[in-house]
């Protein structure tokens, strides 16, 4: 295992045995919230990273008479255009695909495969690093709950635009991406080389008082640690979201994260791609217990006598507070997960 800063970087696919990877795992989703999956192809195939980022410029850069029907979720004050797939049913795209990637679907929908399969597989390794009984379930307890119904599933492509020079934006006040949590069980992030911004509050220096500001110790998460120059392909973040984090007794901590300028180089920047992938458990799944002595010994959690919450009911609660005034009820849709 090769760490980067603080963040480890583990290679899932690697020579190491299941428990191990699975200890190395745990230990960073429990310390940092945040871990580099080693990218070599063997999970997702690199051409098709290649390809999303080819298809997300394409779209990205296409006309905004094409854009504008694909509902681009916009947060305000952020320099940011995104563009979010939710679960697809039999192929095909539950929304308007725009003409840049229209003939894309096959594609767009093999890529949520290949991350709904990379989340399980990460799943499993957590349900072993935390020792779940067997009797309950094993390896399979996360995963399985992760399968088999609607989710909250949902790919997003991104593009943060660089600034022309003349513009009036200041580069220690705006935004690419404000301070938020991510609100599922995991994320994955793919990032392309040369183009930084992302970063963490790491939690150990996370205050009470909740301090997200420009204050905070917000520490540069680098798009190619050490370790992974010469992989063909950056290594991937993985995350763990507040479900996850909620679910495990705040065992795993759900990182809070922004997306900056870069400080250096080019006025206004880069333009920056990034595409994320957000793991959701099965709407229905009740958050019961975790069967794992690891996290039964931790504080808090469940009280007895109330009723566990479903993903779904977490989900909401998330929503409604971050829309608090914006949100309104049987618009969730539109803005999934953050
Ligand atoms: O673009 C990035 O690097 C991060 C995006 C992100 O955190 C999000 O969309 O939740
Ligand atoms: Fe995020």
């Amino acid at each position: 295992m090769e760490t980067s800063g603080q963040i480890p970087v583990i290679d899932i696919s690697g020579p190491d045995s299941e428990a191990e990877t699975a200890k190395q795992l745990i230990d960073a989703a429990a310390t940092h919230g945040f871990v580099y999956i080693k990218n070599q192809g063997k999970d997702i195939p690199v051409e098709a990273i290649e390809n999303m980022f080819n298809l997300s410029k394409a779209f990205f850069t296409s006309p905004i008479e094409e854009k504008e029907p694909c509902k681009i979720t916009e947060n305000i004050g952020d320099f940011k255009e995104a563009m979010n797939f939710g679960e697809f049913v039999d192929g095909k795209a539950q929304q308007p695909l725009s003409p840049a990637l229209v003939d894309h679907e096959a594609e767009l929908d093999q890529f949520h495969k290949y991350c709904h399969d990379m989340m399980l597989k990460i799943l499993t390794l957590f349900a072993i690093g935390l020792k779940i009984d067997q009797e309950a379930g094993g390896s399979e307890w996360f995963s399985s709950r992760h399968q088999g119904g609607p989710s909250g599933c949902t790919l997003r492509l991104l593009h943060y635009p660089s600034i022309p020079p003349e513009s009036d934006y200041q580069p220690d006040v705006d935004i690419r991406a404000g301070a938020h949590s991510d609100y599922g069980s995991i994320t994955l992030l793919f990032q392309r080389p040369g183009q930084p911004g992302l970063e963490i509050i790491p939690p150990e220096t996370r205050t009470k008082e909740r301090n997200f500001g420009p204050t905070a110790a917000w520490t540069p998460v680098p798009v190619i640690p050490p370790g992974t120059e010469n992989d063909p392909s950056p290594p991937i973040l993985v995350n763990i979201g507040d479900l996850l984090s909620h679910w495990t007794k705040n065992y795993f901590k759900s990182t809070v994260h922004r997306v900056v300028f870069p400080k250096d180089g080019k006025r206004g920047g880069e333009d920056r791609y990034s595409i994320a992938y957000f793991g959701h458990p099965v709407g229905s799944t009740v958050l019961v217990p975790i069967p794992s002595e690891i996290v039964k010994s931790l504080d808090g959690g469940n009280a007895n006598g109330v009723k566990a919450m479903t993903a779904d009911e977490h989900l909401m609660n998330r929503l409604k507070a971050t829309y608090l005034g914006m949100y309104r009820d049987g618009e969730d849709e539109k803005v999934a997960a953050a």
